[in-house]
């Protein structure tokens, strides 16, 4: 039986406002935004493992809310969840991954 290998995206808000992310890496993925995450590990929930990716990527602690239904496929063997996340403390810092980060506002 294969597995697939989730991936954990965080939608975080922060006074109505939504934060976005511009990878560095690797390579093929570098220039392109997405929501900040990574890969749940062993004996991790979803939960846990955002929380402890954005702070290893931004550098600030959020609280996990709510899964957005449905998943996205990615390359093969992967899939990416939403969750929705709220900023508990600390300012985003583009510190592993990527090289830009924007707080999005409604147009
Ligand atoms: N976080 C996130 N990753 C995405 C999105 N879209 C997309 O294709 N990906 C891909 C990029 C990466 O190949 C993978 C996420 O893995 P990652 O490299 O950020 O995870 P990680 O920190 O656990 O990485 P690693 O060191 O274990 O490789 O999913 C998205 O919207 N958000």
């Amino acid at each position: 039986m294969t597995t697939v290998r989730v991936v954990v995206g965080g939608a975080v808000f922060d006074r109505g406002r939504l934060l976005a992310a511009r990878r560095s890496a690797p390579p093929s993925l570098a220039g392109r935004w997405e929501l900040p995450g990574g890969k749940v590990e062993d004996g991790e929930t979803p939960e846990q493992a955002l929380e402890r990716e954005l702070r290893e990527e931004l550098g600030v602690e959020v609280a996990a809310m709510e899964r957005i239904p449905g998943e996205w496929p990615l390359g093969p063997g992967f899939v990416l969840q939403v969750w929705t996340a709220r900023l508990v403390s600390g300012e985003p810092q583009p510190l592993q991954d990527h090289d830009e980060l924007r707080w999005l506002l409604p147009a």
